[in-house]
């Protein structure tokens, strides 16, 4: 007998301490407007303990709260749009649409070629298992059969035969009814992507603004405040279009208060309409927003204490719910929550700023900054994570929000703090500078006639970001000495698209084929052949070096991911989606370069016009790592015997990522200097 899933969660009802709803018991301690019913009002709030932190398990449907005086019910979420299909609006959208089939999830963006891809096997962007989400989400999925016990386990009683197939036929359901087949229905796509920005803004229970908040870069705090161009651009549009009641929802990192400039932008254009703001900033990593949304540590929620503004948090939060577990979603007052996000990015950037700090004093005194930063991380109270030294943080948003900090503080009349927090972007600027000038140092103060290869482009590994990547500073300060070459290799990113950038960034004349001497390559050994000295300056895995044996081969050791069968699923609602994935993932890793689809769920993938410039270019260029259908294969670890031969003497390598076995290089005859360690 068929068991169906894709439980939908019951609609909460929350509990409202009306008390709470403000400090001084007026309802609104503020001069901020508010809309009619009083959804919004940003009067300092109660302590955080007495505001109601964790959300309670679905079926009791209500919120914690020690004294409820009054109900506010919790709108129904069936329509969800999410304006920004960029980094976090594309992966986070395709998450809360692949975990809530019953919800309509509508990513809308202004650039049609963002757009086109999104709707095409070319995402935009690179994430790993970020194609088994759209698969489903965005391509809706077929009916599968499976049997709910572990394949790898023979059935008891048969001769130690694991069943690993997965056919409509797949055996009679035993006793207790829990290892019988399980059958998954079809899915309807209920992801969709438009440049219909207006139309889906007003069809939306919630709007997520998940557009770009860079630095300015001129008029009043250019270097420092954030740009809001496109984050008022889409507020007016909100404003204008959304349906009353509508909750309206920051996902972009803001700074803090931005929720008073929503709510006034809201009553501006519609002063007697009821609309309610939530910050609900995301912590998501490039590299792993797939992973991060998944099994996330904790979803931030920041609403007004007022009961619109309650329920309308309970309603986020049933959303998440579908896959979070309660305890890690977490509520604060909306402001706490914009200053969070700021602050968590800060204590990051400034963590690697501080062992940065410190690689700097390792390799004037000959201690060893991987060793130091072990020694440390293992007080349970500094921890391991984020003290990796090298060439200073990239990506897009470290320190475009440390510097918003730095600017809050300014304009708080707080000098002492800016100028704390923007020690931390000095630091990073000096260790980029210092790993160049160690480089022209150690090549004897000139690089004139030399070739160099950067191996790295994107900001960290794993990822086709290249947004702040250190590497294109690199690239500035080699070629300020004027060598013959600078050969740029990535494994991840499109070799077009870094010629793209590098142009923009650097001037078009610095490309070969304009009489520059940049040169991007697709290959790693092509970019290293004939080079003086290596940069490693993304720390991707590709990178690293295993030990070689007498035979020069590499060794490489495999070490295989232990990818656990989730059955037998128990219960008689059937697997959640999670559940679905962790099977998807397990039968997957059971075969290399295995089926990609071993439940027999996809439907067609969106087929491409003939002129795909996407598809052309992943012909042209084998364009690993980019597109849905081609997630990033790994090229495999660099044969680093093979660059040893083809390298000039006396074979520098530079390692600004800290990824190399140096003692094994030196072996095989490399010259390595490393970041955080004392050099020759
Ligand atoms: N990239 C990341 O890993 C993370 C970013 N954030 C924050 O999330 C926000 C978005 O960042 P990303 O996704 O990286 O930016 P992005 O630049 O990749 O995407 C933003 C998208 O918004 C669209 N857009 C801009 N103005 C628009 C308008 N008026 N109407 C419709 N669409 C418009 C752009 O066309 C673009 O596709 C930023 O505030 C960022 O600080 C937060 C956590 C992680
Ligand atoms: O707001 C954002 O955009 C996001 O910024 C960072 O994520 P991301 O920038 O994608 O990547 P990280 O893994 O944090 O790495 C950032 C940079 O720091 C560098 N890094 C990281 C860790 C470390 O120990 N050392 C180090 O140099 C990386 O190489 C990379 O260049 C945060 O980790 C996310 O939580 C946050 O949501």
């Amino acid at each position: 007998m068929a068991i169906t899933n894709l439980r939908s969660p019951p609609t909460p009802v929350v509990d409202v301490d009306e008390e709470s709803a403000t400090l001084d018991g007026s309802g609104s301690g503020s001069t901020a407007p508010t809309t009619p019913e009083g959804s919004m009002c940003f009067s300092p709030l109660p302590p955080l303990d007495d505001f109601p932190v964790n959300l309670p398990p679905r079926s009791q449907g209500k919120l914690n709260s020690t004294s409820t005086t009054s109900l506010a019910p919790v709108p129904p979420v069936r329509n969800i749009c999410c304006v920004g299909a960029g980094y976090v609006g594309g992966p986070t959208a395709a998450v809360i649409a692949f975990q809530n089939p019953h919800i309509r999830v509508t990513v809308v963006d202004r650039d049609e070629k963002r757009i086109r891809r999104w709707n095409s096997r070319h995402p935009p962007i690179y994430e790993p298992g970020l194609n088994d989400i759209l698969r489903v989400a965005r391509d809706g999925s077929r009916e599968c059969v499976f049997p709910n016990q572990p394949s790898t386990q023979p059935e008891a009683g048969e001769d130690g035969a694991s069943d690993s197939s997965i056919s409509s036929d797949c055996g009679s359901q035993s006793d207790d009814g829990s290892r019988g087949p399980i059958t998954i229905p079809a899915r309807q796509p209920n992801l969709f992507f438009t440049t219909e920005v207006a139309k889906c803004i007003s069809e939306a229970d919630i709007v997520l603004v998940a557009v770009n908040t860079p630095t300015k870069y001129r008029g009043a705090g250019a270097g420092s405040a954030t740009d809001m161009t496109a984050f008022e651009a889409v507020t007016a549009v909100v404003a204008q279009h959304a349906r009353p009641g509508a909750i309206i929802v920051e996902k972009s990192t803001v700074p803090v208060r931005t929720a008073d400039f929503v709510q006034e932008t809201l009553a501006l254009h519609r002063p007697n309409t009821p609309f309610t703001v939530l910050s609900n900033p995301e912590f998501l990593a490039a590299g792993t927003a797939i992973q991060d949304l998944l099994t996330v540590d904790r979803i931030l929620i920041g609403s007004s204490p007022t009961p619109a503004g309650l329920a309308a948090a309970a309603a986020l939060a049933s959303v998440y719910a579908s896959w979070v577990p309660r305890s890690r979603i977490l509520t604060t007052n909306v402001f706490s929550s914009e200053l969070a996000k700021l602050v968590a990015n800060s204590m990051l950037a400034q963590r690697i700023s501080s062992i940065n700090s410190i690689a700097a004093v390792c390799e004037a005194t000959g201690a060893d900054v991987d060793e130091v930063a072990r020694a440390i991380g293992a007080d349970p109270r500094i921890g391991p994570k984020f003290l990796k030294a090298g060439i200073g943080f990239g990506g897009s948003c470290f320190k475009k929000d440390v510097l918003s900090l730095a600017y809050l503080a300014e304009s708080l009349r707080l000098p002492e703090v800016a100028d704390y927090w923007r020690a931390v972007i000095g630091m990073n600027e000096f260790a980029r500078d210092r790993f160049a000038a160690r480089v022209v140092r150690c090549l004897n103060n000139t690089l004139v006639g030399k070739k160099l290869a950067v191996l790295g482009y994107a900001f960290k590994k794993d990822t086709n970001d290249t947004r702040e990547s250190p590497a294109v500073d690199i690239i500035r300060s080699l070629l300020e000495e004027g060598p013959r070459e600078v050969a740029v290799f990535d494994p991840c990113c499109v070799p077009e698209m870094m010629r793209e950038e590098i142009g923009r960034f650097l001037g078009a004349e610095v490309l070969s084929g304009n009489g520059g001497c940049v040169v991007v390559y697709g290959d790693a050994y092509e970019a290293c052949s004939g080079a003086d000295a290596l940069l490693i300056t993304t720390e991707f895995d590709e990178f690293k070096n295993t030990p070689v044996g007498g035979d020069g081969v590499e060794k490489k050791k495999v070490v295989k991911k232990v990818v656990v069968d989730p059955r037998p699923f128990k219960g008689s609602e059937g697997p959640t989606e999670s559940e679905l994935l962790a099977l998807h993932n397990a039968l997957r890793a059971q075969v290399e370069g295995g089926d990609e689809d071993p439940l027999g769920r996809f439907n067609a993938m969106p087929s491409c016009d003939a002129g795909c410039m996407d598809c052309q270019l992943e012909k042209t260029t084998g364009a690993a790592g980019y597109g849905a259908s081609q997630q990033h294969v790994s090229k495999g670890r660099l044969d680093w015997s093979r660059i040893h031969g083809q390298m000039r003497r006396p074979h520098w390598v530079f390692d600004g990522r800290r990824v190399l076995d140096i003692e094994v290089m030196e072996k095989m005859g490399f010259r390595v200097e490393s970041v955080g360690r004392q050099g020759r």
